[in-house]
């Protein structure tokens, strides 16, 4: 399966990077950067719908999808059009992503930021805090409940918000009991890449109201975002739909009045 070929290549990331700085001393540093303040939870916190906009040039289900990738401007796009947070994807192999990528955007805009890997090593949430990361991805399917309350404890001494990511009953039960404050939702199935909403909607009373819930990836209109607005959402995580979009701005806007349309219900 793809994600075990996906965790299994950062592991061996993260090996490959301890040979030219240790874990000691990734730790070391990035204790004695100032403390987080996990404004990238508080921005989901706000009232009404939070848009993560996702600055992605490739992906293992899509392809290249996009050719041209003037992230820096994308993501200055993004700020523009009044997104809440943006994720960045630094997985080299299968998104095309990479840490210089996220650094260069961290220089460019002052919106919270979630550097997106697969986080198989604590090690990843010391480079991430050296970054300049508000928050890191952490997946139910990757880490068992004492990983992911290890995993946690640390996002919580560094002030990074932990987006930990479930897909079904047991992994949103995991994410509760580790003490998970943001809990997304995938869509997709990361075994045969199918989307399917009800997912969310599904899962969504499982969710403790005091958690942000997050619904993450297939958003393809601003329908789909009034449809897990209608579910109960209070953020969504878009990728592709913004990354082909010409006029991010136009569609962003789009997306916000059709959840606001919702919310007023
Ligand atoms: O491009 P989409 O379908 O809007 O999806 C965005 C985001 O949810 C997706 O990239 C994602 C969700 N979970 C992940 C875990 C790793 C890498 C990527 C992801």
């Amino acid at each position: 399966m793809i994600l075990d070929e996906l965790a299994a290549y950062a592991a061996y990331r993260v090996e490959e990077a301890k040979k030219k700085l240790s874990p000691e001393e990734i730790r070391t540093q990035a204790e004695h950067l100032p403390k987080g303040d996990f404004r990238f939870e508080k921005a989901l916190k706000k009232k009404g719908m939070s848009f993560i906009c996702e600055v992605k040039k490739a992906s293992p289900s899509k392809g290249v999808i996009a050719e041209e990738f003037p992230y820096t401007e994308i993501a200055r796009a993004y700020e523009a059009a009044g997104a809440d947070c943006v994720s960045v994807l630094t997985e080299p192999k299968w998104f095309l992503g990479s840490d210089d990528i996220f650094r260069e955007i961290r220089e460019t805009i002052s919106l919270p930021m979630i550097r997106k890997d697969f986080t198989v090593d604590p090690y990843q949430i010391y480079e991430a805090k050296l970054m300049g990361a508000d928050a890191v991805l952490l997946i139910c399917a990757l880490l068992p409940t004492e990983k992911l309350k290890e995993y946690l404890a640390i996002c919580e001494k560094l002030g990074l918000t932990a987006l930990v990511e479930t897909h079904d009953e047991a992994e949103i039960a995991s994410a509760v009991e580790a003490g998970a404050r943001v809990i997304g939702v995938n869509n997709r199935n990361l075994k045969n890449f199918t989307v399917d909403f009800s997912n969310s909607a599904k899962l969504r009373s499982l969710i403790p109201e005091e958690a942000v819930f997050v619904a993450e990836s297939g958003v393809k209109d601003a329908s789909d975002v009034g449809a897990l607005s209608a579910i109960g959402a209070d953020a969504v995580l878009v990728g592709e739909a913004l990354m082909r979009a010409a006029d991010k701005q136009t569609e962003l806007a789009r997306f916000r009045e059709a959840a606001d349309e919702q919310n007023q219900d």
